[in-house]
């Protein structure tokens, strides 16, 4: 599956594959994409689809009890499945920034916010202190928390999960890293600051020409800013297409379904459907295809057979053996 463009981010066959009580598990099997330089990728898909475990591995920060993925993530011309804890240290923070769905486990709790923070823009971008105080204090106000110079003298626990979400976007942000990684950054919090949010990400985009990997299980956050989209299920890429082609052309039963389950406020309420049924368990022997039980348009070749990514143009892949056609 190649795009018409010039890759920045490449991930080649991710697999995450680990045994547990002698059992087999699929966590992500053969996942590909690429992301170039100024453009925004969404990863989208359901609760436990592997969203998180993607851009886990692109940091090479998997939980310890699974263990390696296999496959090849290219930052510019280096693999990073190749490079030692020591050198990917280098990489995190100012060269890939993320911001992760739980705001609780990255601060250290008995350290105050200001520490951390300007700590991490003083060794990250050898900042003097005084530069970091600043950069800490525009970026705080940026994300909406005005009143920076209380937030910076806090504690983790003093502050909110939402506000320490936006101390944590500040902080990812103020790196103006060549590549972000943002993990639902708007879940925790409230839809006006949600907006602010999405905007400050799209400017550092414009800025700094930075790549994204946007994770969301809402496709509406995905649609604001993604430029390609790429939906996710039970561990693999079902289908991949600039953001257009994956809104008013879906082709995976699947994709159509989300997009179905999506509220429509403004029409009509009563049209909203449900994708029937639950994924398939991790550790559950997969045959044919993974959305075989759940699929309205399934037939019996589905059952034992497993769909491979197709080209339905060159802006546009799928992986169905009967998409939905326009
Ligand atoms: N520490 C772990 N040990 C074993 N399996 C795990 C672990 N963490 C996650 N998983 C499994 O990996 C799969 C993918 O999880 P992941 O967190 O990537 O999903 P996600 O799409 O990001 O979901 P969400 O939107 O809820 O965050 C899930 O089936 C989950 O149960």
């Amino acid at each position: 599956m190649r795009l018409e463009t010039n890759p920045f981010l490449k991930i080649e066959n991710l697999e995450v594959v680990f045994t547990n009580k002698g059992k087999k598990n699929t966590v992500l099997n053969r996942v590909n994409f690429e992301i170039p330089k100024g453009k925004v990728l969404g990863l989208v898909g359901e609760s436990g689809c592997g969203k998180s475990m993607t851009a886990l591995s692109i940091m090479k920060l998997l939980p310890p009890e699974i263990s390696a993925p296999s496959g090849k993530i290219f930052f510019n011309d280096m693999n990073l499945m190749e490079l030692s804890s020591r050198d990917m240290r280098q990489i995190r923070g100012k060269r890939i920034a993320m911001i992760f769905q739980d705001p609780h486990s990255v601060f250290n709790p008995v350290r105050s916010i200001g520490r951390q923070f300007i700590e991490t823009l003083q060794h990250r971008m050898s900042l003097s202190k005084k530069e970091a105080l600043e950069v800490a204090n525009q970026s705080l106000l940026e994300m909406g928390l005005g009143d920076s110079q209380k937030i910076l003298s806090c504690y983790p626990f003093q502050l909110s999960g939402g506000m320490k979400q936006r101390v944590m976007i500040a902080m990812a942000l103020a790196m103006k890293p060549d590549f972000l990684i943002a993990d639902e950054p708007t879940t925790a919090l409230d839809v006006t600051i949600q907006a602010q949010i999405l905007i400050e990400i799209e400017k550092l985009k414009e800025k700094y020409n930075t790549g994204v990997l946007l994770i969301s299980h809402n496709f509406g956050v995905i649609a604001q800013l993604s430029d390609w989209v790429c939906v996710m299920y039970a561990g693999e890429i079902i289908e991949y297409g600039l953001v257009k082609e994956i809104f008013y052309k879906a082709s995976h039963p699947y994709t159509k379904g989300l997009l179905c389950s999506i509220p429509d406020f403004a029409n009509n309420i009563n049209s909203l459907q449900q994708i029937l049924g639950q994924p398939p368990e991790i550790y559950e022997e997969r045959k044919g295809c993974s959305f075989y039980p759940r699929c309205p348009y399934r037939k019996d070749f589905c059952q034992n057979n497993h769909p491979l990514m197709e080209k339905i143009n060159s802006n546009h892949f799928v992986s169905c053996f009967f998409p939905i056609q326009y």
